[in-house]
């Protein structure tokens, strides 16, 4: 007998699913709301999950990466009224099983409950449900897709892109890549392409022999060979000179390299993690990254949001900074103010969670003995930032008088204009010092260059 919950708010519906469920000599829950199933589904082992989409506390789809998470990691089959193919193709993508259009008849559900209980018992007992990574903290649906995601990555063997914002957590989830996959016991050799020595670079990647030029005075490995049967992680891999990510494609092809100096090509087999916190697709765009490497990097691509957008998540994630710092310590726990949290939930997080993490030890560390942590713990410029948001009028990112006198802009032309007046804004309030200003706009210096000659403007 399988476990099987419906949460879906229609009572017909649990009439229809309750016969047929009764008829194959299956259990089945019942759920007419996002909340009561959710509440069902963490005190039951479920096998299967049929998730309404429309349903009076949100949308199941939205909710779908949730409930695979669980520890039975149950099948998941979406119904809508809809049969809409974007909203379809999200379930699918999302590793949801099937997605069912209404009106269901009986035959319809009886076919579907088979097909997935058969999967389930033929599959389920050899694929373990994969646990996920005790480092990677937070639960917002966002955050758990990317989950999924490595999952996928792991499983495959093939190139993985992962993109996001700084601090996000790229270098940590290509390590959980790596653990996750059948190379786990194998190397994992980091390379920071943004910290590569223009004139060693290809010693750096490939290695050397004794006598290749001057100062070599004996053989060494690159880190495509320290990679061999493990995982190459490329951080900031848009930084890579294009004369190199011609190499790399090259051995990402053929699995052969030649170290700088040698006549004899050698072969490595590794899987590549790259990570980049710039577009490669506009870089492609300008010529500055290769298209046909981009291609090959995206074997599977992770975008990791920017912690503004997955709120859900600081709270743990600060928690969870908090009790550690606490043990280190060797203090006691200690309560946390209401307004501490409000802080931290008004404030942007440019530097995601690697922001987070500092600023809430450095609250702690502030706090010295004292039971309770306070928002004045943080860092000044936290609460700064945080003050002048409630004091700033709420602004309109697209000038009303524009909008609403002419006709819109096309979105690049708007975009543009305002990246120019952006990067105008910027050079001036940095006095043009290229190291300040990349730092306050969060890029690389290599990329305001590109900008301020995108645009023609001068330093
Ligand atoms: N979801 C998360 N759970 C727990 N810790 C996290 C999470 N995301 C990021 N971190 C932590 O935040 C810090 C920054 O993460 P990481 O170095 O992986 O970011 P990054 O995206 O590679 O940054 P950069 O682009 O600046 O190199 C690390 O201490 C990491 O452990």
């Amino acid at each position: 007998m399988s476990r099987i919950l419906l949460i879906d708010d229609e009572p017909m519906m649990h009439v229809l699913f309750g016969d047929v469920a009764a008829g194959l000599g299956h259990q089945l829950d019942t759920a007419e709301s996002l909340s009561e199933g959710w509440a069902k589904a963490r005190s039951g082992e479920h096998d299967v999950v049929f998730l309404d989409v429309l349903l009076p506390d949100g949308n199941g789809i939205e909710e779908l990466q949730r409930y695979k998470s669980l520890p039975s990691s149950p099948e998941i089959i979406v119904i809508t009224s809809y049969g809409e193919s974007t909203g379809a193709a999200t379930v699918l993508e999302q590793g949801g099983w099937e997605y069912l259009t209404k009106p269901l008849t009986v035959d319809k559900i009886e076919q579907s409950m088979r097909d997935v209980i058969t999967y389930r018992l033929n599959n389920h007992g050899a694929v373990k449900p994969s646990s996920r990574p005790s480092d990677i903290i937070g639960s917002s649906p966002k955050l758990l897709e990317c989950l999924s995601k490595i999952d996928e990555a792991a499983s495959l063997d093939v190139a993985t892109m992962i993109h996001g914002e700084t601090g996000t957590g790229k270098e940590l989830f290509a390590k959980a890549v790596h653990e996750r996959s059948s190379r786990s016991s194998r190397p994992f050799v980091t390379l920071d392409c943004a910290a590569l020595s223009p004139t060693l670079i290809g010693s750096q990647l490939f290695g050397h022999v004794r006598g290749a030029f001057t100062g070599a005075d004996r053989s060494r490995e690159g880190v495509i060979a320290q990679a061999h049967t493990g995982t190459l992680f490329m951080d900031e891999i848009g930084e890579l000179p294009l004369e190199m990510q011609a190499s790399l494609l090259r051995v990402l092809e053929t699995g052969r390299y030649r170290p700088v100096g040698s006549q004899r090509e050698r072969e490595s087999d590794f899987r590549l993690v790259a990570a980049t916190n710039r577009d490669l697709e506009e870089m492609s765009r300008l010529g500055l990254f290769r298209s046909d490497l981009l291609y090959r990097l995206r074997g599977v691509t992770v975008s990791l949001p920017p912690l503004r957008e997955r709120p859900e998540d600081i709270e743990p994630l600060a928690r969870h900074y908090i009790d550690h710092a606490c043990e280190e310590m060797g203090g006691g726990p200690k309560d946390i103010s209401d307004e501490f949290w409000s802080t931290l939930a008004n404030y942007p997080w440019p530097g995601n969670v690697r922001e987070l993490k500092h600023a809430v030890r450095r609250a702690l560390a502030a706090a010295q003995d004292g039971p309770v942590i306070y928002s004045r713990h943080l860092p000044t410029q936290i609460r700064i930032k945080v003050a002048q948001q409630g004091l700033e009028p709420a602004v309109s990112p697209v000038p009303r008088a524009e909008a609403e006198g002419h006709p819109m802009p096309k979105l690049k032309d708007y975009r543009d204009k305002a990246e120019r007046e952006y990067v105008e804004l910027l050079l001036e309030r940095t006095d043009s010092s290229m190291k300040q200003a990349a730092k306050t706009a969060g890029v690389s210096r290599g990329y305001l260059y590109e900008l301020i000659k995108k645009h023609g403007l001068k330093r």
